[in-house]
C-alpha cells in the first residue's frame, strides 16, 4: 500500500520562507484537505510537493525519497492539478491531451498500445465523452477543471496534488468530481491531497485535514477530530456552529460571522 511520510518539510520562494516545518504520514486510500485562510500559503506547499517551487526537508513515497528524483521521475509519480487551466490553452483536443500526457515521454514514434483504451476510460469515469475532440480553449472554466483532472489521473499517479479542484464547478460536478476521486483514492490505494475552501466538502470527503496559517501547520490529524467549530473559528477568524445532518451521517459547518480581530488581523 502507498505510504507518503512528511517530515521538516519547508518551501521558499526567492528568499522567503513561506511553508514551515510541515510534517505527517498518509496510508494508500485516504484523502487529506489542506485549509486555511488566504495566503496561508497553501498552493505553495503543493508546489513544494511536486518539485515546482524551491523545498526542503523529507518527501517519501513508499519510501522513495521525492527530493532526490529527477523531474521526469517525480512526474511520474505525481499528479498535479493546479488551481490555473490556462495552460490547457493549447491547440489540441481533449483527446489528444490525454494522449500526450501518457506518451509524452516516450522516444518511440507510437504511442503505447492501452493508452487509446486508457483515455477513453478516463473520458467516461468524469462522464466527458462528448467533449473528446475539442479543444479545451473554447470550454467553460468548469469543464477544464474536469478535463485537467482526467488529465492527471490517465498518467496513473501514486500520489494526486488538486489545488482548489472544484473552485470553478456548480454543486452537482463538486460532488461528481470529488465522489470520482474519493472513489479513484480508494480503489487504486494512492494519496491524494486537495486544498479547499469548502469546508462542507472537506468534512465529506477528507480522511485527514491539514491546516496552515501564515505557512505554518497549526494541526493535522483525522478530520472528525480535526475540523470542529472552535478550530475554524480559530483558524479564519469566523464563529461558526457545527450541525449534524442525515442523522449525524455528515456533519456540516455554517458561518454566523467574522469575529473582531477577524479580516485584515490574521
Ligand atoms: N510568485 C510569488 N512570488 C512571491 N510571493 C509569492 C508568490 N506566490 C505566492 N507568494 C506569497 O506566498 C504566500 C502564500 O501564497 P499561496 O498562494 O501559497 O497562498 P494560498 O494559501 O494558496 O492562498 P489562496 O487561498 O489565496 O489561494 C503569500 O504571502 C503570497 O503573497
Amino acid at each position: 500500500m502507498t505510504r507518503l511520510s512528511l517530515s521538516d518539510f519547508h518551501v521558499s520562494i526567492g528568499r522567503r520562507h513561506v511553508v514551515d516545518t510541515i510534517g505527517f504520514d498518509l496510508q494508500g486510500g485516504s484523502i487529506m484537505a489542506v485549509l486555511g485562510p488566504n495566503g496561508a500559503g497553501k498552493s505553495t506547499f503543493m508546489k513544494g510537493l511536486c518539485g515546482l517551487r524551491r523545498a526542503r526537508g523529507t518527501v517519501r513515497l513508499d519510501g522513495v525519497d521525492l527530493q532526490a528524483l529527477s523531474p521526469a521521475e517525480r512526474a511520474s509519480l505525481i499528479g498535479y492539478v493546479a488551481q490555473d487551466t490556462t495552460h490547457l490553452s493549447v491547440r489540441l483536443t481533449v483527446f489528444e491531451l490525454l494522449m500526450l500526457a501518457q506518451n509524452g515521454d516516450r522516444r518511440a514514434w507510437k504511442a503505447a498500445p492501452e493508452s487509446t483504451r486508457r483515455a477513453e476510460e478516463m473520458l467516461a469515469l468524469l462522464g466527458l465523452e462528448r467533449f473528446a475532440g475539442t479543444m479545451p480553449s473554447v470550454l467553460s472554466g468548469g469543464e477544464r477543471q474536469m478535463i485537467a483532472l482526467a488529465l492527471a489521473l490517465v498518467r496513473r499517479p501514486k500520489l494526486l496534488l488538486l489545488d482548489e479542484p472544484t473552485s470553478a464547478l456548480d454543486l452537482a460536478n463538486q460532488l461528481h468530481m470529488l465522489e470520482v476521486v474519493q472513489d479513484y483514492t480508494r480503489r487504486n490505494a494512492i494519496i491524494t491531497i486537495a486544498v479547499l475552501h469548502d469546508l462542507n466538502l472537506a468534512t465529506r470527503y477528507a480522511d485527514a485535514c491539514l491546516l496552515l496559517a501564515r505557512g505554518r501547520q497549526v494541526a493535522t490529524g483525522v478530520t472528525k477530530e480535526i475540523l470542529s467549530a472552535a478550530q475554524i473559528a480559530d483558524l479564519y477568524r469566523v464563529e461558526c456552529r457545527s450541525i449534524d445532518v442525515d442523522q449525524g451521517r455528515f456533519s456540516a459547518i455554517y458561518p454566523i460571522s467574522v469575529l473582531s480581530d477577524g479580516v485584515g488581523h490574521r
